[in-house]
């Protein structure tokens, strides 16, 4: 379903994308862990065209992400993305957020976009918060509004780039058990995260990040079992592992 074939990226003389390849099939979850700065979030960023290539190619559900005929705004609605910081409207209210891109991107009638928003919005335990502003929801629940949004979009694809890593220590369950859930559902995720303990229990496989490169890209019980690399073990001892 997501496929990237060799793909490098430069920023004046820094690499931070060297020959990067991997695939996503249809139902996978993909953790994608490493240092601080070791290209994670360009990495996958590059999925949906929010960050320029400038060699290799990448497809998503065969469509080429860089082809100048590609309609990004459809692509990025069929592969979700969640940011770290939420990026959702301020001046909106939340059921106005969860109805725009429907309304504007996939043109759908104004009465099915908020009738869908409001059903994810239950999904997500935030009923009762549709006409507030996302300045007056807490951070777990505007993260939780953002993947609501997403999920909108009817995609064929999740990204998530540290979902949880603007999050109060007590706020990080609440997502991460709502894409828990997702994952469970068969949804196909990719995700950017050091919650080692989401990656336990959910993901399929494990691609660990360093300086630009994939330097493994393995499935869950290898990597945790014991990663391969030097490099990808220091990570791994590094930070907690629960
Ligand atoms: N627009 C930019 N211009 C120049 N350098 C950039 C730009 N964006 C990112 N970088 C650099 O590229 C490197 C990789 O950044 P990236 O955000 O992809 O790493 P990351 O692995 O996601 O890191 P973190 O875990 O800290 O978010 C970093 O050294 C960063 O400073």
């Amino acid at each position: 379903m997501i496929t990237l074939r060799d793909v490098s990226k430069t920023y004046g003389d820094f690499r931070v994308l060297s020959g990067c390849s991997t695939s996503v099939s249809k139902g996978e979850v993909v953790v994608v862990c490493g240092p601080s700065g070791s290209g994670k979030s360009t990495l996958i960023k590059t999925i949906n065209g929010l960050e320029p290539i400038d060699s290799g190619n990448i497809t998503v559900d065969g469509t080429a992400v860089s082809s100048p005929t590609t309609n990004l705004p459809l692509l990025r609605a069929k592969v979700g993305m969640v940011f770290q910081h939420f990026e959702l409207f301020p001046h909106l209210n939340i059921r106005e957020n969860l109805a725009l891109a429907q309304i504007k991107v996939l043109k759908r009638p104004r009465d099915t976009a908020l009738e869908k928003g409001a059903a994810l919005l239950e999904r997500v335990g935030l009923s009762a918060h549709a006409e507030k502003f996302p300045g007056q929801l807490s951070g777990g629940q505007q993260q939780r509004v953002a993947i609501a949004r997403a999920l909108a979009m009817d995609p064929i694809a999740m990204l998530f780039d540290e979902p949880t890593s603007a999050l109060d220590p007590e706020m990080i369950n609440e997502v991460l058990d709502v894409m828990v859930e997702l994952a469970r559902d068969g949804m196909t995720m990719m995700v950017v995260t050091h919650e080692m303990g989401f990656a336990r229990k959910v993901a399929n496989r494990v691609i660990f990040m360093d300086r630009g490169e994939i330097v493994e890209d393995a499935d869950k019980n290898e990597f945790f079992g014991k990663p391969r690399s030097e490099r990808a073990q220091q990570f791994l001892s590094k930070i907690l592992v629960h």
